[in-house]
């Protein structure tokens, strides 16, 4: 068992960072970071949201120590991971975006050696076996699958029993039952103290797993709560969405149910938002019937992370 502690096991305040200098900017720096600040609890998965280039891995390379920050604080395990001590680094996993895994080493003679650089390691066979590595463990990783290379990048990142842990979009490419079984050991080892801090872009992922959500956008963060906390309407009451499915293109009458604001995301898939009521899904139920439409899918939820996120970082893509 991990030592409790409440202080974070990330702190970030106001985190600045500049590249370059950019030819095509005669010479100038880019900011990408202007003003990040989140903390990450132990005990916890802190999910970080955003389009592409909103500064996700800047922000995760910035907390590594991999970058240095040009301005604010950035405190990880109390340390400023910039100048981060040998025993600092035996305390945090990373597993990269695009994995950084040597192509010619076998995976379990890798994950091997990966723990054997620290005092106590998880069981490396126990390890492997969960996550399936024993099944390809004698070929050479530039023949594994992207998923397969994922299980070992993130079997790589825990071997050391981490008391904080870097994930990159850790869920990328994964099959669905590969999907379960890291997710039940990401819960597993947060429920045992670990602090998870991870990107995504697939917000269901973020659903399912996250203690904590921020949202970055354009180099800062512009929302944070919990899932529950972010996807509360707070203008009104019994706010829903009926979500169904069917032909695309269809024009409801803007009479029928003028109170809720309508909209098609996808071609045939169709979302009333607002205060829906029994007597609103009776109406669109005769509208239906009159009109001959048959919808393939109805469903009813709470607003989703993802209508969250689109909304506070727009619907256009970057
Ligand atoms: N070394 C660099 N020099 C100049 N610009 C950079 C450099 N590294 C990153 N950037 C820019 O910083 C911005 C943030 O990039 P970052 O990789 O942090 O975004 P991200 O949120 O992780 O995106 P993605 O979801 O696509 O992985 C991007 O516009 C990117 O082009």
């Amino acid at each position: 068992m991990r030592v409790p502690t409440t202080s974070p096991a990330l702190e970030i305040d106001g985190l600045i960072k500049d590249f370059g200098p950019v030819g095509s900017l005669d010479g100038r720096m880019v900011r990408v970071l202007d003003g990040v600040s989140l903390n990450a609890a132990h005990g916890a998965v802190t999910v970080l949201l955003g389009a592409n280039g909103a500064g996700k891995t800047t922000t995760l390379e910035c907390a590594q120590g991999l970058q240095r920050a040009n301005g604010g604080v950035v405190r990880l395990l109390g340390q400023d991971p910039y100048r981060a001590t040998p025993q600092l680094r035996a305390r945090v996993g990373v597993m990269l975006q695009d994995g950084g895994l040597p192509p010619s080493v076998r995976p379990l003679a890798l994950l091997r050696h990966v723990a054997s650089m620290y005092s106590a390691p998880l069981p490396v066979d126990a390890l492997a076996e969960r996550l399936g590595l024993d099944e390809f463990g004698a070929v050479s990783i530039r023949r594994l699958s992207g998923g397969q290379k994922q299980r070992l990048a993130l079997a790589c990142a825990l071997v050391g029993r981490p008391e904080v842990v870097f994930l990159d979009e850790p869920s990328a490419g994964l099959d669905p039952q590969s999907r379960s079984i890291v997710f039940d050991l990401i819960r597993e080892l947060r429920a045992d103290g670990l602090a998870v801090i991870l990107t995504t872009h697939l917000l269901d992922d973020a659903q399912r797993l996250a203690d904590y959500v921020y949202i970055i956008e354009g180099g800062s963060t512009v929302a944070e709560g919990t899932v529950a906390e972010l996807t509360a309407d707070k203008d009104a009451e019994g706010m829903r969405e009926l979500h169904f499915e069917t032909v695309p293109g269809l024009a409801l009458p803007p009479d029928l149910l003028p109170h809720l604001h309508q909209r098609e995301p996808d071609p045939g898939h169709y979302v009333l938002r607002g205060s829906l009521t029994a007597g609103d899904v009776a109406r669109l139920a005769e509208w239906w019937q009159t009109s001959g439409v048959m919808p393939t899918a109805i469903t009813m939820a709470p607003r989703s992370l993802e209508d969250v996120f689109l909304d506070i970082s727009g619907r256009s893509i970057r």
